[in-house]
């Protein structure tokens, strides 16, 4: 709270400063700088939350700066409407076609996304320049009504003023959104898409989102240039804006700093160099590469990490007033019933076939384990249970429901949550945010809760933050709630993740090779934590090689081979079964059938212990 304050005055102080300029001189050529640096913040401070944050390139933002520019010159020269009124449905213009253009873009990524926004920009460039009715091409539209004040049009100074209000309250709303739930959920999507969606992020809505909130602001950028200029013409839309924008976002870095960062110096540069328009291009291109191999985080990126090095590292109040964990998974349901049910699953790859009709069922209050040799098909039938990869044939009911075709965030949000075999963290963030993001679907207030910073986001974001610090201390994490995930020894992230999956609050928890990588203490450990996460009352499936581990705590045991379920039952009667043996001693299973094993073979490979078996 305290440094909710000390930002708010902050940013009165910066904004009284920059306010002040104004005043202090009328030079037209700086006024126009000024607010030619608000403009291109504005665009650029979308454009992070879609590139710095949610990890989308967009090289076609000018058209989105060219849907405001028209869509107020047109209201205002053609339809007379009021200024502000054609300001405020430029901004909602661009957010429409934003989601018209994000819907079917944001299907693909990478290099494809990039096409798609070069596409769209050259699309609008040809539209404006071409289709002279409407847009009037290069000669332009003229008699664009400006913005007003008091029934008097703006001078050069007032401009100023607007651009920096404009500027200050996008900084105030969208630092609200970034540093919240939503912020975590864009950067999520960025780094692990998988790991984003199954702790209920939907990736896909939130890279629309993104999308839309850097069209809006682009939107209003081109509004706020055409009304200034009353005047607008195809020139102004070019692939080179585009690239100019992105330029001031990954120059900038992806704080919520970094676009005023990138505004300053390159509309600095941009007002220099328009001299000699011949090296604007290469200085640029040279700019990019710089920022790109230099500064793979941008300017504050840069200036972050030396005040970093300088400050301490920011401690986590001890907090000995925490309620114990009270909370117990959703509807909690008596033990033994059916909680999932799979028949005749089947999955194929060309020729292999990980998942061979299987049926099986699995028990609320259990903890079930999923054992067989390497390539049995484990891990394929956890993502197929998770939503991960989809089965060619069969069905999986899921507290009654079926759930086969439904997306891995939906799954997930269920109650069905899950951990990886190879870890899956969300390793640049810290790992109370690892876990607040496992309540990612739990903390009700919305975007414009957020967005406006009304306290019902403040209220939840507390919660979230009590209930992941619960979560951490029943996990024996607490000391680490600020440490950088990726930092941490890889058995503590391997119990990061498994905290974050708790988070979920699922009623199914699958497990994928709890193990793995741990040392002796470390999976001794983990038999106590499994158990009290099925004291919980939560229902638990894993993948596990170690059989002492296994043997220890399970109530049934399934065993797979080559996809197909060969055995399950008590781990004692699983133990001795002549075709588990059999898989995995690879001996020929009538052989096995005609003689039964001796009990110290069948010990051998089943009691290996650490060994990947
Ligand atoms: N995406 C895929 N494309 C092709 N083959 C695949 C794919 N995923 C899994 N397989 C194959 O399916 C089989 C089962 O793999 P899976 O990872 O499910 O086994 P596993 O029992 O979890 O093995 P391990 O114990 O080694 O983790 C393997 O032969 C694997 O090569």
């Amino acid at each position: 709270m305290m440094s909710q304050y000390k930002h708010l005055l902050g940013v009165i102080v910066f904004g009284a400063l920059v306010g002040l300029i104004p005043v202090l001189t009328d030079n037209g050529f700086y006024l126009k700088v000024l607010f030619l640096i608000g403009v291109n913040y504005l665009a650029a401070s979308g454009l992070n939350v879609l590139v710095g944050y949610a990890g989308q390139k967009s090289l076609g933002h000018a058209g989105l700066f060219a849907v405001g520019a028209y869509t107020t010159a047109l209201l205002t020269a053609k339809l007379g409407w009021n200024p502000w009124l054609a300001f405020a449905a430029a901004g909602v213009m661009a957010g429409v076609f934003g989601v018209v253009i994000a819907l079917p873009a944001l299907r693909v990524k990478g290099p494809a996304l990039a096409m798609v926004t070069i596409g769209f920009g050259v699309v609008v460039e040809k539209v404006v320049s071409e289709w002279q009715d409407v847009f009037a091409g290069q000669q332009g539209i003229y008699g664009v009504l400006p913005l007003t004040f008091n029934g008097e049009m703006l001078d050069a100074r007032q401009w100023v003023w607007l651009v920096l209000l404009l500027g200050l309250a996008t900084h105030l709303m969208l630092r609200s959104l970034l540093r919240g739930k939503f912020g975590r959920a864009f950067m999520a999507v960025n780094t692990a898409e998988v790991a984003a969606e199954s702790v209920g992020v939907s990736v896909y809505r939130y890279k629309v989102l993104a999308f839309v909130i850097s069209a809006v602001t682009c939107g209003f950028a081109g509004a706020l240039i055409t009304q200034q200029n009353q005047y607008i013409n195809s020139d102004f839309i070019t692939f080179n804006l585009s690239v100019f924008f992105l330029l001031i976002v990954l120059f900038g870095g992806r704080s919520v700093y970094g676009p005023l960062l990138g505004a300053v110096v390159l509309t600095l540069l941009d007002a220099f160099l328009a001299r000699w328009p011949g090296v604007q291009h290469f200085t640029y291109g040279a700019l990019l590469l710089f920022a790109l191999y230099a500064m793979p985080n941008g300017l504050s990126g840069a200036l972050s990490g030396i005040f970093r090095r300088r400050g301490a590292q920011k401690a986590m109040p001890e907090r000995s007033d925490l309620p114990p964990m009270a909370w117990a998974p959703r509807d909690g349901q008596p033990g033994g019933q059916v909680l999932l049910r799979t028949q005749g699953l089947y999955k194929a790859y060309g020729g292999v076939v990980p998942t061979n009709n299987l049926d099986i069922e699995i028990q609320t209050g259990h903890v079930h384990s999923l054992i067989g040799p390497n390539g049995a098909g484990k891990t394929t039938l956890l993502n197929i249970l998770s939503g991960i990869v989809p089965p060619s044939k069969g069905s999986i009911e899921f507290r009654g429901t079926s759930i086969v075709g439904r997306p891995v965030h939906q799954i997930c949000n269920m109650g069905l949550g899950r951990t990886f075999q190879n870890l899956k963290l969300f390793a640049d963030m810290s790992v109370i945010d690892n876990v607040k993001l496992g309540l990612h679907q739990h903390i009700r207030a919305g975007f414009w809760a957020y967005l406006l910073g009304l306290p019902t986001a403040a209220r939840d974001e507390v919660k979230a933050t009590t209930e992941s610090l619960q979560i951490l201390q029943f996990l024996g994490l607490q000391a680490h709630a600020q440490a950088l995930a990726g930092s941490l020894p890889y058995g503590v992230q391997r119990r990061v993740e498994l905290a974050r999956a708790l988070a979920t609050r699922p009623q199914l928890l699958l497990l994928d090779e709890p193990a793995a990588g741990l040392n002796p203490q470390e999976t001794a450990e983990l038999v106590d934590v499994i158990r009290s996460i099925r004291n919980l009352g939560i229902t638990i499936l894993l993948i596990e090689h170690h059989m002492d581990l296994v043997m220890a705590i399970s109530d049934h045991v399934i065993v797979l081979d080559y996809g197909e379920k060969i055995a399950e039952g008590l781990p004692t009667a699983v133990q001795s079964n002549p075709r588990v043996i059999a898989a995995y001693l690879g001996t020929d299973e009538e052989e096995e059938d005609l003689s039964p094993p001796h009990p110290a073979p069948v010990r051998a490979p089943l009691g290996l212990g650490e060994s990947h078996v």
